[in-house]
């Protein structure tokens, strides 16, 4: 299967979205979006050592799903570089990022791709990657990732230990906001799985009628993201898409499906797409922190309660996952399908 790139095809310079992109009426981006009165995009959770954050990441945490961190701890450097980075590889030739292709038959494999999904039919995304296999160490091997631009393989490692002891810090304040001992979501994680995706997405020619990425919720734990400052990612809330306005230096987390198994739902996993828009590209960097394919999760017991029954049935990681790339993300029935009829 030859995958075309959707740089490729923004840079002919086309003057319609080719048919394979344009989303269904009812899944365009123009409808139901606003700017949040709390802020006029999600919440900011400051981390400042100073401040208690814990009761405010609890409220964030089951009403959201998704907010910005600030007073991280990472040094915008840090941000900067990954971000500067990515678009200079995609700003290269096309035959110097094919050295890179991702395996075209399967999916999640390493390296730079286009289509999430590897079956043929369902609309298309607006989007390029690179997906780097991060952690554990063993997975990784920076001879697969570009060479270019200068020191790009250095930079991915230093974000990449960068952005395990932020998700380590979180999943640990996640657990003590739930009175559940700090190590609890770490442990029942086990071997920590993390992936960073440098998505890119090109100008479109007609950007009401295409999404740069599918609403879904993310699989794994947790994921932290940044994004430039053009803006496009949205999360649903109450039923309305919210644009995450960039805010600079801030870090977004998205709470995904094992974190919401494991709460017992008490905390929810955030859904959420990619906008684009017809002037310019825009880069987002996301890692995700996930289970190993091995490892069965289920919830809490402390969490299950007469007034919290039990909500979701144990699940093997890895069905988990094979079910997600074979079913596609359509929303959330990933996760519900584990659901417990009460
Ligand atoms: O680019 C974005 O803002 C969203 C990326 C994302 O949700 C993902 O890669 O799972
Ligand atoms: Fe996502």
């Amino acid at each position: 299967m030859v995958v075309q790139r959707v740089q490729e095809l923004a840079e002919a310079g086309l003057s319609f979205l080719p048919s394979q992109y344009i989303q269904p009426p009812e899944l365009r981006p123009d409808r139901h979006c606003r700017a949040d009165a709390e802020s006029g995009s999600i919440p900011v959770l400051d981390l400042d050592t100073s401040l208690n954050p814990i009761p405010h990441l609890r409220r964030l945490c089951s009403e959201w799903g998704a907010f910005h961190v600030v007073n991280h701890g990472v040094p915008s450097r840090v941000l900067d570089k990954i971000k500067e980075a990515g678009l200079g590889f995609f700003r290269s030739p096309t035959e110097a990022k094919l050295r890179y292709a991702c395996d075209p038959g399967s999916a999640a494999t390493e390296g730079y791709g286009s289509r999430m999904l590897s079956k043929e039919e369902g609309v298309l995304d607006w989007r390029d990657y690179f997906d780097h296999h991060t952690l554990p160490e063993s997975r990784r091997d920076p001879s697969r990732w570009p060479d270019f631009p200068e020191n790009y393989r250095d930079l991915v490692l230093e974000y990449s230990d960068s952005m395990k002891a932020l998700a380590q810090r979180l999943l640990s304040m996640i657990s003590e906001s739930l009175n559940l001992p700090h190590s609890y979501i770490q442990d029942a994680i086990g071997e920590v799985y993390q992936n960073i995706t440098i998505s890119y997405y090109s100008p479109c020619p007609q950007p009401e009628l295409a999404l740069g990425l599918q609403s879904h919720s993310d699989m794994g734990a947790i994921t932290l993201l940044i994004q430039d400052d053009v803006g496009g990612l949205e999360l649903l809330k109450d039923g309305e898409w919210v644009l995450a306005k960039p805010l600079s230096d801030a870090i977004i987390v998205i709470l995904a499906d094992q974190t919401e198994i494991l709460t017992n739902g008490i905390y929810r996993s955030a859904l959420h797409r990619a906008i684009v828009n017809a002037d310019q590209a825009r880069i987002s960097v996301a890692t995700f922190y996930d289970p190993a394919k091995t490892q069965k999760i289920s919830p809490a017991l402390q969490l299950v309660t007469e007034q919290s029954p039990l909500k979701y049935r144990e699940v093997l990681y890895g069905d988990y996952v094979s079910s997600w790339y074979s079913k596609g993300p359509d929303g959330k029935r990933n996760i519900d399908a584990l659901l417990i009829q009460q």
